[in-house]
């Protein structure tokens, strides 16, 4: 995240820390706790890893230290990938990962409310980046998880922004015009959160971008609500 501030413990409940075991271990994405056995993240973190059996799954955790041999985790049972994702750019960039056993919630973790279909419309004001990824294009994973407030911006916006690019039409644009705070490597398949009427909901999975909190390049998310049927489908047996 650049140009964001530490959170604090039980802040976001929903974020998770996605970690892959290779040859050695480290934090690759974010994603978002949607129910006690489901994770929702980006398409475009697991593809190429879609063994199960080398992803570790962080919940409740601030800092990125707190994770060592000892730190339990929640092992992978299933990866769904959307079937039309071909890479960030075009969009459906989405997937699903169940987990072996579901979790029991605590104060820190917990789940995020899915928007539902018909509020693809609703302009929401509370939004924010969240993830433990680079403060500036070229940088580190953070220790502490950050967050960093987003204006939400039209899609006709975001497409005057992208002259070069198709915006795909299930995707939100959240950013500055002047820059300088957006998400960066290492906080995609993490939450776009946005709070309405006193509720947070995943309204976005964080997708791509032109640089990191570039003047006049927003961070474009995967647009949740256009994909409530797809997560219903493949998350009811
Ligand atoms: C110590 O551990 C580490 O350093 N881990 C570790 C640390 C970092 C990374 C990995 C591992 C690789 C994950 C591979 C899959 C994921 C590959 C793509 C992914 N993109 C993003 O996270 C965000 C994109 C992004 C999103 C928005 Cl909305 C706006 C601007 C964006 N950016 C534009 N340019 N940069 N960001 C990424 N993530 C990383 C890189 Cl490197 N790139």
């Amino acid at each position: 995240i650049v140009g964001g501030t530490d959170s604090s413990p039980g802040e976001w409940p929903w974020q998770v820390s996605l970690h892959a075991k290779l040859s050695r271990q480290r934090h690759l994405c974010g994603g978002s706790i949607i129910s006690n056995q489901w994770i929702l993240t980006a398409a475009h973190c697991v593809t190429s890893l879609e063994n199960p059996n080398i992803w570790r799954i962080y919940a409740g955790i601030l800092r990125q230290s707190e994770i060592n041999e000892d730190t339990p985790f929640f092992k992978v049972e299933e990866i769904i990938v959307h079937s039309q994702y071909k890479y960030a750019q075009i969009g459906y960039d989405i997937a699903l990962m169940k987990l072996a056993k579901p979790m029991n919630f605590t104060d820190l973790q917990l789940p995020i409310c899915l928007p539902s279909k018909e509020d693809t419309n609703i302009f929401y004001t509370d939004c924010w980046v969240i993830g433990w990824g680079y403060r500036k294009e070229k940088g580190r994973v953070q220790d502490i998880l950050q967050k960093a407030p987003v204006p939400f911006m039209s899609k006709e916006e975001c497409q005057a922004r992208y002259r070069r690019r198709r915006i795909g039409d299930k995707v939100v644009c959240a950013g500055y015009d002047e820059g300088g705070k957006d998400a960066c490597k290492g906080d995609s398949g993490g939450p776009l959160s946005c709070r309405h009427e006193e509720v947070w909901y995943l309204v976005g999975i964080t997708s791509w971008g032109e640089g990191c909190a570039r003047p006049r390049q927003p961070g474009v998310y995967t647009k949740v609500a256009d994909y409530s049927d797809w997560i219903l489908e493949k998350t009811t047996t």
